[in-house]
């Protein structure tokens, strides 16, 4: 599996800000709408472009455009929520699908309860935002789905990634790409990622 840890220094910077433990719902909210966008201008490096003739001011110019890829952003709720406005800003006109799983606290396993996916799906590049890969059992669950229908090109943009949950994703799904501000020295006795940013679906909401 493909894993780009990004190592730009605003990308650095950002993340750091976010481990604070004095941080606001809007300072949170902020910053993971930022490192969206961040993640998603690396993760869109090598969308194929096409030179087209246009009519421009001094009369015919060519141009680089992107491909007529389709793509579809898919956050995972709750908490990928907080990096779509980010990710849109870049992409705009973006179809979204959206798959609510939760993680179970007892057992850590991810639990389904909604899923809205954009149409022809299978045809489309399918960007995944989730800010936490912990035991990588809600991406996991995630991509099985987005499979099933069809997904064959699909890219992950986490926040922080856990080594753990890194191995168990490349193990279940090698042929897609993670994205990852950074990744973080493990998972404690809860399922929690260290140093990691705490629940950051309660942060996002203001939950807690
Ligand atoms: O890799 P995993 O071990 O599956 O853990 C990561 C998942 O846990 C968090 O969601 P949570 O269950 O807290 O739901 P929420 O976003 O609604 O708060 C997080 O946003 C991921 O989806
Ligand atoms: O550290 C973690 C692990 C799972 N979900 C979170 O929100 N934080
Ligand atoms: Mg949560």
């Amino acid at each position: 599996m493909k894993v780009v840890e990004v190592t730009h220094p605003l990308v650095q910077h950002k993340i750091g800000l976010l481990r604070a433990a004095d941080i606001s719902t809007r300072q949170f909210r902020q910053l993971a709408t930022e490192l969206g966008s961040l993640l998603t201008y690396e993760a869109t490096k090598d969308l194929p472009t096409e030179r087209v003739s246009i009519a421009a001011w001094s009369g015919s110019c060519d141009i680089e455009q992107i491909q007529g890829k389709k793509v579809t952003v898919v956050p995972i709720l709750r908490a990928g929520l907080g990096m779509l406005d980010g990710v849109l800003d870049l992409i705009p006109s973006a179809r979204i699908s959206v798959v609510g799983i939760y993680r179970d606290e007892e057992t850590l396993q991810p639990v389904p309860y909604f899923q809205k996916l954009a149409p022809e799906i299978a045809q489309r590049l399918a960007i995944i935002i989730d800010p936490m890969l912990a035991t990588g059992g809600s991406m996991i669950a995630t991509i099985d789905l987005l499979k099933k229908q069809g997904c064959q090109h699909i890219k992950a943009l986490v926040l922080v990634a856990a080594p753990e949950g890194i191995r168990a994703l490349a193990a279940a799904h090698p042929d897609i790409e993670l994205y990852t501000a950074a990744v973080d020295q493990g998972l404690n006795e809860k399922g929690y990622i260290l140093p990691g940013l705490g629940d950051a679906g309660d942060k996002l909401f203001g939950t807690k």
